[in-house]
């Protein structure tokens, strides 16, 4: 008999790893995740999965940001430095970025202590590898987790674990309050509805999955144009449209994805495509992992963890907000939430 009901509701990247983390570290509790959608229906498969977040990643304030960051960039490592890594999806990989703008787009100050390299690209990279179209580069050695391995890995590392899985829609999270003492709401860009949030809104993202196992290396540049080398395919992009819910691949983006890309990297032109996908990226102005008492319409108490609007930042970032999620479920269940 478990002490502790706790429903997590949303299966994408951060609600996989928020299960995992509340099952081995919350004693005695029967953890359950509840979504509507696995695997392909969610945003995080579009996820190229690249260690990279941006300054579009904005937490309660500097010091929390840094330390999901960090511990994000620790549990990835970690699974990268373990006998999982290939089945997890996650390794290790160099590359690129290029920008024609100012030397800072080139910075990237949240991982530039973290990763094993970053330097600024030389001369001789920056002609020889994008001749006379690049004036500023950074070279670096991060991290990537290939989400079309890895969700299917962390949903089997989840039940392995003992969680159970339910596949439904959820319409309001106070329903739950009746089955469960705490919800965890990990529902991307669904708590757009689920908690009528005007700061979240969606970056639409369109992306072209290929295969060219040459590619070795990540390339970013201008124009929200990306080539990064997965497990089974490369993933070219991309789009960022603000305010876009259409889920459609629209063909005028492919092409212009794929002409844009093959202009970085040339030999790209002949990788056959293997599927286009689309991916509404749940941005935050301030990414919302905080506690919260909601009640029924009978004055019931139903008490939430929120975990959502990691933009597109969430494969990055989902362990260390999902460690920050964990402690917040257990300071309510310690009875020292100051909620
Ligand atoms: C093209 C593209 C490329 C990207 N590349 C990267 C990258 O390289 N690195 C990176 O870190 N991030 C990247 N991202 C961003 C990343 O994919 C997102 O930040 C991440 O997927 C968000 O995860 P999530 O679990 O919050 O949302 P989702 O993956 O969308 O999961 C939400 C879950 O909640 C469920 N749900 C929602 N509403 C309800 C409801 N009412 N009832 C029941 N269930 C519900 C859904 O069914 C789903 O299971 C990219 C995104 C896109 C689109």
């Amino acid at each position: 008999m478990s002490d502790l009901k706790i429903a997590v509701v949303g299966s994408g990247i951060i609600g996989l790893t928020t299960g995992i983390e509340l099952l081995k570290s919350v004693n005695n509790a029967e953890i359950t995740i509840i979504a509507e959608g696995f695997n392909t229906d969610t945003c995080s498969w579009a996820a190229a999965g690249i260690f990279r977040p941006g300054h579009g990643f904005i937490g309660p304030n500097r010091e929390i940001t840094q330390k999901w960051i960090d511990d994000s960039f620790y549990y990835w490592k970690n699974i990268r430095d373990s006998v999982d890594a290939a089945e997890a999806g996650v390794t290790e990989i160099s590359g690129y970025t290029f920008s024609n703008r100012e030397k800072s787009i080139v910075r990237n100050a949240f991982i530039e202590k973290l990763v094993p390299i970053y330097r600024k690209a030389t001369e001789k990279e920056l002609t020889t590898l994008c001749p006379d179209t690049y004036k500023y580069g950074s070279f670096y050695k991060t991290l990537v987790t290939d989400s079309t391995v890895h969700l299917p890995w962390a949903t089997n590392k989840f039940k392995s674990l003992g969680g159970k899985v339910i596949n439904r829609r959820v319409d309001n999270l106070v329903s739950l309050g009746d089955q469960y003492d705490i919800v965890v709401n990990c529902t991307g860009l669904g708590a757009k509805k689920l908690c009528n949030d005007p700061y979240l809104t969606p970056i639409r993202g369109q992306v072209i999955k290929v295969n060219a196992p040459w590619i070795k290396m990540f390339f970013y540049a201008e124009s929200d144009t990306y080539i990064i080398p997965g497990f089974n395919h490369v993933t070219l992009g991309g789009t960022r449209q603000y305010d876009s819910y259409n889920t459609e691949v629209d063909k005028y983006d492919g092409m212009s994805i794929r002409e844009r890309c093959e202009r970085l990297v040339p030999s790209l032109k002949p990788a056959t495509e293997v599927r286009q996908v689309v991916g509404l990226r749940p941005h935050r102005t301030i990414v919302r992992v905080e506690k919260e008492i909601l009640l029924t319409a009978g004055g019931k108490k139903v008490k939430v963890v929120h975990n959502y609007g990691h933009g597109g930042y969430g494969v990055t970032t989902a362990p260390g907000t999902a460690l920050y999620a964990c402690d917040l479920v257990k300071e309510i269940w310690a009875g020292t939430s100051k909620l």
